[in-house]
């Protein structure tokens, strides 16, 4: 086993949580046990885990209903530090035959739900769901049973996308991460699905959401945008305040396994004997779970029609696919079976001859040494997957060729080709004729070609690590967990002003700089009004109650007052015009002294290129969301939705917020906000914030000050949230 034995109470505990245990069960009698090692890529890379104390829950790929067997189990799993979860047959029929294998798995990698005819199927859908939520909580109930403070618990994979919700609700403090080994679709794909709402919300429920490639993260973000109406941004998705963190992180495997075992005496001597029996040939290899997902008849169609293309080669190239058995309860796995083996027979039928035929196809998987054995002898590895979250047989192909330096041709939907694409010959699978081309110009590769391209893969993969992969899941959860934790303090546990300290502060002082908002610090009532179906724009007022107070404050010789405003120049000439203040407009770029004219503070800033392109985008959502309506100021356009239907003009914020932020990954030009009832777009950096500087340099510059400042106090409108947020500070 990878998972390291040795007791360390050092290292980080870390609960990996993951339908299949590494090891999957045979019963040799009442309470013996045999235990082999699970087949795919998920057990592959976390049994190159280290630097953990790793324990794993999962199911043992068998069910065992007696206590004898249970007890005995459990015993020999401990030994290789995994904890079973026991599923009974019906459970596993409709939770992993059914809902995740039938429903999940189809719909992650763009085949759609089953389309059958009769109602009870709709019926049948929906209690596999719900022995899917079942068997999830079973889960949860096992981790729960072994869960100590301080563990790390990382859920795997769609079969328990209800995990991170389950665990949460018992334990708000547990820290949770959720990785899917598979593709995240398209939005449009996953919201088909009728559970398609709860499903996200559980996931969400995690800490950390980690993905394969930054396509699936996107792809699972708009669908939280579209579907949940939720804020997706660059960091992940945000709901009421709680950030759930999505990012990326690409699998790799434990390449010096595959590196180390090429000098084993077992593997050399499967590499001689392959050597023999594949003697004059060119060997091509296919390692694939024989899953519609891989497709296999695909790379057999293709390989048909290279022989077909290139008849001299019949007799000198093998094509060698090793096809394991999975999920052979269901159906369509079945069919493809038969589908496979048809058009094997159909292809050797053709081109054999009496002593050889091309296409040596084996229902069955491989011990790790004699994997390794033929990695190492191989030509040319096709990988032709329809859709592959990953595919590690790719990497682990390249891991072994450092003496062959063969040839990758790789499907472009695999997630291996945002990874290997430099070094491999990518290949769209459903094209047969290019997949064909590519086995003849693979097959024909000058040397230097091979060795160039082998050198960009070899380099990828043995610094890209299954190790790596998992160090920076874990880090990356940590650094989440702690930055919530700082997040929720400063959002929620802000301690609010203590007026007295405040009042007193400021009487003892004698150099006092106050910088005040103004829609919705000073203002007096709600502005646009509707009158008849019609948005009535009564302009910003200051409040009744404030002229005099003002008045008196500003026009004393030791307070400095600035209004600092999203507002335009000439609504802050109106009102504040009268008194002896600084006005600083539009976010600060722009700055008037008390009896002075405006100047500009940030001119660096003033391209406004972007204004056409994000002004067509909130034009087309002002059209669609009745009551909503724009406003174009010299350098922000803002969309504002405060009396449109409330639900409504959330959803539409959130979706004009995806297209804005897609739009921003390509052109980071502008800042997009989103307020409580409007989504305003600036050119990069103008914020209050950033112009709070200057506009204090100028101030310092223009008035004669006999002493430091020695008090200030700012009051504004807190974005994110309605309520006015005041914070003051005294400096010396
Ligand atoms: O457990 P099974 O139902 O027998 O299926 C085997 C595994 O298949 C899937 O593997 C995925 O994970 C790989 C590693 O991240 C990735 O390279 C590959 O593209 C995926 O298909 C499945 O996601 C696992 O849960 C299964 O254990
Ligand atoms: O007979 C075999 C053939 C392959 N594999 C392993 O199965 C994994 C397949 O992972 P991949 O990511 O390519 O696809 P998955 O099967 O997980 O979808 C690889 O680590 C292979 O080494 C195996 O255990 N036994």
């Amino acid at each position: 086993m990878g998972c390291e034995k040795e007791e360390n109470p050092y290292k980080q505990r870390l609960l990996v949580v993951a339908n299949r245990l590494p090891v999957s069960a045979v019963r040799m009698g009442d309470d013996n046990w045999k235990l082999n090692i699970s087949a795919g890529g998920l057990v592959s890379s976390l049994l190159g885990l280290k630097g953990f104390e790793v324990k794993w829950i999962g199911w043992a790929g068998v069910s065992v209903t007696d206590e004898v067997g249970q007890k005995s189990l459990t015993k020999s799993l401990a030994k290789e530090r995994c904890i079973p979860v026991f599923l009974d047959e019906e459970t596993i029929d409709q939770y992993y035959n059914g809902y995740c294998n039938k429903i999940l798995w189809p719909m992650l990698h763009y085949l759609g739900l089953p389309q059958e005819d009769r109602l009870s199927t709709t019926q049948s859908t929906q209690s596999q769901f719900d022995m899917y939520k079942k068997a999830n909580r079973m889960f949860a109930d096992v981790v729960n049973k072994h869960y100590q403070q301080g563990d790390i618990v990382w859920c795997h994979d769609y079969h328990l996308m209800f995990l991170p919700q389950v665990l949460k609700e018992f334990n708000t403090q547990m820290t949770v991460g959720w990785f899917l080994h598979t593709p995240f679709p398209s939005s449009e794909i996953h919201r088909t699905l009728p559970t398609r709402s709860e499903l996200l919300r559980s996931v969400l429920a995690a800490d950390i959401v980690g993905f394969h490639t930054y396509d699936y993260a996107r792809h699972f973000v708009s669908a939280c945008t579209k579907i949940l109406g939720l804020e997706g941004t660059p960091e992940g998705v945000e709901d009421q305040g709680k950030l759930t963190r999505v990012a990326t992180f690409p699998i790799g495997i434990d390449a010096s396994r595959f590196i180390r075992a090429l000098d084993l005496p077992e593997v050399q001597e499967y590499i001689t004997d392959f050597r023999e029996r594949f003697a004059g040939r060119k060997l091509i290899l296919g390692v694939d779970r024989l899953d519609m997902i891989k497709g296999i008849p695909q790379k057999l169609l293709a390989f048909e029609k290279f022989l077909e293309e290139n008849p001299d080669w019949c007799s000198k190239v093998v094509l060698l696919q090793i096809a394991v058995p999975t999920r052979t309860d269901v159906p369509e796995y079945q069919k493809l079976k038969s589908k496979v083996h048809e058009i094997v027979g159909r292809v050797n039928g053709r081109f054999g001859t009496l002593t050889s035929v091309p296409i040596h196809h084996l229902d069955r998987s491989l011990d790790f040494h004699a994997l390794c054995g033929l990695y190492a002898l191989t030509d040319v590895a096709l990988v032709t997957s329809l859709r592959d979250g990953m595919n590690l047989v790719s990497y682990e192909f390249v891991a072994c060729q450092a003496l062959k330096k063969g040839v990758l041709i790789l499907s472009e939907f695999a997630g291996a080709a945002q990874s290997l694409g430099a070094g491999a010959i990518l290949v769209n699978p459903w094209n047969i004729p290019e997949v064909a081309s590519a086995i003849s110009y693979a097959l024909n590769m000058p040397s230097e070609e091979r060795e160039k391209r082998h050198q960009l893969n070899f380099m990828h993969v043995t610094t890209h690590t299954a190790q790596e992969w998992a160090k920076m899941f874990v880090s990356e959860l940590d650094e989440t967990v702690v930055e919530a934790q700082l997040r929720a303090t400063q959002l929620w546990a802000q301690p609010s002003l203590p007026v007295n300290v405040a009042i007193e502060q400021y009487v003892k002082s004698d150099n006092r700089l106050l910088i005040l908002g103004f829609n919705g610090t000073l203002t007096s009532i709600e502005n646009p009004i509707i009158i008849d179906d019609q948005i009535i724009d009564l302009g910003l007022s200051l409040h009744p109650d404030l002229h005099e107070p003002l008045r008196r404050i500003s026009s004393d010789p030791n307070t400095t007052v600035v209004v600092l405003s999203g507002s335009e120049k000439h609504v802050l000439d109106e009102i504040f015009g009268g008194y002896n203040m600084w006005l600083a407009a539009e976010n600060g770029i722009f700055l008037r002294h008390p009896t002075g004219d405006w100047m500009t503070m940030m001119p660096e800033f003033l391209g406004m290129e972007w204004v056409g392109s994000i002004k067509h985008i909130l034009e087309y959502f002002t059209k669609r969301t009745h009551y909503s309506f724009l406003e174009q100021r010299e350098t922000s356009l803002i969309w504002n939705y405060q009396f449109a239907e409330a639900k409504f003009a959330r959803h539409q914020a959130k979706d004009m917020l995806l297209h804005l932020w897609e739009g921003q990954v390509c052109s980071p030009t502008v800042d997009v906000y989103h307020g409580a009832q409007s989504v305003e777009v600036r050119a990069v950096g103008v914020t209050k914030g950033a112009s709070i500087d200057r506009i204090l340099a100028k101030i310092a510059y223009n008035k004669v000050m006999n002493a430091p400042i020695n008090y200030v106090l700012c009051v504004g409108h807190f974005l994110g949230k309605t309520s006015i947020h005041i914070s003051s500070q005294s400096l010396v």
